[in-house]
């Protein structure tokens, strides 16, 4: 069966990890810049980990994981080394009505975790719904070498501020499309990946100015 991709809001929600492994840490990694409060339960956690906790950014149960833990919990991540308590962690975490990642295939997760590629606003995630990380992982890192630079988190930022000037002119959102449509073009793109994004913000001042004239 198909899945469905989102992009999920956590800030202020209530996530926890269960393991302190080299997985555990990659998953915390992706939940950090999310606004979540994280927890992580394990007996032992590596050393990335340990330098997260002295840092306030997770909270540490240093104990072998136990039904209370995972109270309140709004998603939970499954990822010790023992299949048969990943099982279980994500049994009461379903029951508790939590949204699930079990990192092996002892039990069905609620959900996968994709590769991904953030830059600033900018989010690609690649899936194999489950049959190959290895791919993703690959295909992610085809993907940075195109995509992973900040000529795109700086171009989201530059269209969403004129995007916002837009919606305060009298223009019919029709005709607000069609601009966005001619503007966001190849050229422009290729500007964007050449790191030139002051071309870009004139060509934009600049049709916009035309815009208002005629309006
Ligand atoms: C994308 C990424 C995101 C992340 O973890 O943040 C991620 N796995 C990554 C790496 C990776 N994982 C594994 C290898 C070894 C090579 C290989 O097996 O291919 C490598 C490569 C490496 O480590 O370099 C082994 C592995 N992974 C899973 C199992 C269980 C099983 O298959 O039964 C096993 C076997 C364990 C064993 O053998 O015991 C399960 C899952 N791993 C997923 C995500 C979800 C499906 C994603 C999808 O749809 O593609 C899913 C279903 C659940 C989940 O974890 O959400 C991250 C790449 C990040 C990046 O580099 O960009
Ligand atoms: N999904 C993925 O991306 C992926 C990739 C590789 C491996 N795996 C799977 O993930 C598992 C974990 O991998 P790892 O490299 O992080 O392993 P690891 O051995 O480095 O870490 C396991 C962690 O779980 C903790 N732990 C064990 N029992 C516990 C319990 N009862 N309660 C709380 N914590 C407990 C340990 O203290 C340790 O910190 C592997 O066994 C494998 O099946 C998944």
């Amino acid at each position: 069966m198909a899945s469905y991709p989102i992009n999920l809001n956590l800030k202020d929600r209530l996530c926890i990890v269960i393991g302190g492994g080299r997985v555990a840490w990659r998953k915390v990694n992706t939940l950090l810049d999310t606004g979540a409060k994280l927890r992580i339960v394990s007996p032992h956690v590596i050393e990335e980990l340990t330098e997260l906790i002295r840092l306030n950014k997770i909270e540490y149960y240093q104990k072998f994981y136990e039904k209370k833990d995972i109270m309140g919990a709004f998603l939970v991540i499954c990822a010790t080394d023992n299949k048969q308590v990943n099982a279980l962690i994500g049994e009461d975490a379903q029951k508790n009505g939590a949204l699930v990642n079990v990192v092996d295939d002892s039990y069905p997760s609620d959900f996968t975790v994709p590769a991904q590629i953030k830059q600033g606003d900018l989010l690609l995630t690649v899936s194999t719904s489950g049959k190959s990380p290895e791919i993703s992982r690959q295909l992610r890192m085809e993907l940075e070498s195109t995509y992973g630079r900040k000529s795109y988190a700086d171009f989201i930022t530059l269209v969403a501020s004129f995007r916002e000037k837009l919606k305060h002119m009298d223009i019919p959102s029709r005709q607000r499309e069609l601009f966005w449509r001619q503007m966001i073009n190849r050229e422009v793109l290729e500007f964007v990946r050449n790191g030139e994004i002051s071309i870009v913000e004139a060509r934009f001042k600049n049709a916009i100015s035309s815009f208002r004239a005629e309006s």
